[in-house]
This record gives C-alpha cells, structure tokens and sequence, in this order.
C-alpha cells in the first residue's frame, strides 16, 4: 500500500503542493487529473523519489520496483534508443534482450539505431514507455503518457496498462485526456492549485450525464486561487 502523509512541496515563494494525503492500494489504476500547475507532476516525481517533499511521508514505494515515465527528457546529442536503453539496462543491471523486447513493443525496432534528437513527440513518448518498463516494475508512475501519442499508439498504450493492471502492478499517471482516463482508470484524483479537489472512483466520472471535461469545468472554476 502506498501513503502519502501530509507531503508538501513549495518551489521559492510558490507552494507546488499543499499538504498531501492519500492512499493507494496495490493493484489499483489511478488517474491524477487538474488544470496546467495543479501540482500533478510534482506529486508524482516525489513518488518516483525525484523529488524530495518539504515535509511529510511517503511510505510503500522504498522497496518496490518502481518505473518513471517522466514528461520528458533530456539526452545528450547523438546517442540512439537502442544506445539509450542499453545505458539504463547497464545501470539496472537489466539483460540485454530485454532491450529489442520492450523495443518491438513501442514499434521502435527499426527506428532504434536513429539519434532521439530525430524523434517526433510521440516516438519518445514511447521510448519512455520502454525504458520505464525495462525491469518489469511494480508500481508505473507516467507523467501525462498519452501526450504526443497517435490513435493507434493511444490504444496500444491501453492494452500495456490493461496487461500490467492483469498482474497486479499498481499504475498511476496523469493525464489531460479525460477520455483515455475513463478507458483505463478505477480511481481519479482531481487535483486544483496544489489542493486535492476530488478523489473518487471513475465510475463516479463514467456515470455523470455530463461529459469528463464539462465535469472537470464545473468542478474546478468555483474554486478561487489562494493567495500565497
Ligand atoms: N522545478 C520547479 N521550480 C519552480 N516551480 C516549479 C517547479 N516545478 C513545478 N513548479 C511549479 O509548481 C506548480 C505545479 O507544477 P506541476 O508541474 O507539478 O503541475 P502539473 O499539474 O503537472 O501541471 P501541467 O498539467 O501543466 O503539467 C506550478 O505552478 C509550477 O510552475
């Protein structure tokens, strides 16, 4: 089980994330959802150990296997997906064919030996996919995984969770695309100006006659934005 306990995490004079409670049980699918600088990635970057909260504990993350798909990422120039995956394997300690595995299941096989430097949005999106799931982890964490990804990809990137939520693992990703939250998620926290707004299961998004972004629009526009 995973419990965040009043975690918080304020950058200079802006508060990213006001105290932070909640727990997650094993197994479960998450979607953390909010406006641009709801706090989603900084919440989720203290989960993957990134980011060191200012106070409070998160505990049911140290000694699981844990896989980050950051929002992005900075490589040096010239180096390929294959180079690239074969640096995090050597420093995982993970074999070797995993890497042409988890390749041919992102369709990057035969784009593998280009620099990452040619790749489009969507194709580094699922290189990260790739990398995150070199050592078969038990616990996902994805920044925003869909952004970039085609319509096939995005179903793709939904039979990997669908296959990853089979055997358990504990998922928990942020997204924009409230539709593909719907698809793949069984819990939704909303999030608003570093303040959970809702934590709800998205059953509760799914069976609402209005649809998840007029939802979404009328459960966040009431609330003010505090003062700091
Ligand atoms: N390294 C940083 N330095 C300063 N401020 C930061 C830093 N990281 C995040 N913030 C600020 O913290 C707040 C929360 O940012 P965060 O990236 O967690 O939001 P988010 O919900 O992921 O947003 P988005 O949907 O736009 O990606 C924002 O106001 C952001 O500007």
């Amino acid at each position: 089980m995973i419990k965040l306990e009043q975690v918080s995490k304020t950058y200079g004079s802006h508060t990213a994330l006001h105290p932070f409670s909640a727990t997650i049980q094993p197994g479960t699918c998450l979607a953390l959802c909010g406006g641009n600088g709801a706090g989603k990635s900084t919440l989720l970057s203290i989960l993957a150990g990134i980011v060191r909260p200012d106070s409070g504990r998160v505990t049911g993350v140290e000694q699981r296997h844990i896989g980050y798909m950051p929002d992005s990422l900075q490589i040096p120039a010239g180096v390929s997906a294959r180079r690239w995956l074969m640096y995090m394997a050597q420093l995982r300690g993970t074999k070797r064919n995993r890497i042409e595995e988890v390749l041919d299941m992102v369709g990057l096989t035969d784009a593998a030996g280009r620099e990452l430097s040619s790749y489009s949005r969507g194709m580094m999106q699922r290189l990260l996919f790739a990398q995150m799931i070199l050592d078969e982890p038990d616990i996902l964490l994805m920044d925003e995984p869909g952004n970039g990804l085609d319509p096939f990809w995005v179903e793709e990137w939904k039979q990997w969770i669908e296959a990853y939520r089979k055997r358990g693992a504990t998922i928990i990703f942020s997204s924009h695309l409230l539709h593909d939250v719907l698809a793949v998620s069984e819990r939704i926290l909303l999030m608003h100006n570093g303040r959970l707004l809702k934590d709800e299961p998205a059953e509760a998004w799914r069976s609402d006659v209005r649809s998840p972004e007029q939802r979404f629009l009328d459960l966040t526009k009431s609330i003010p934005i505090p003062d700091e």
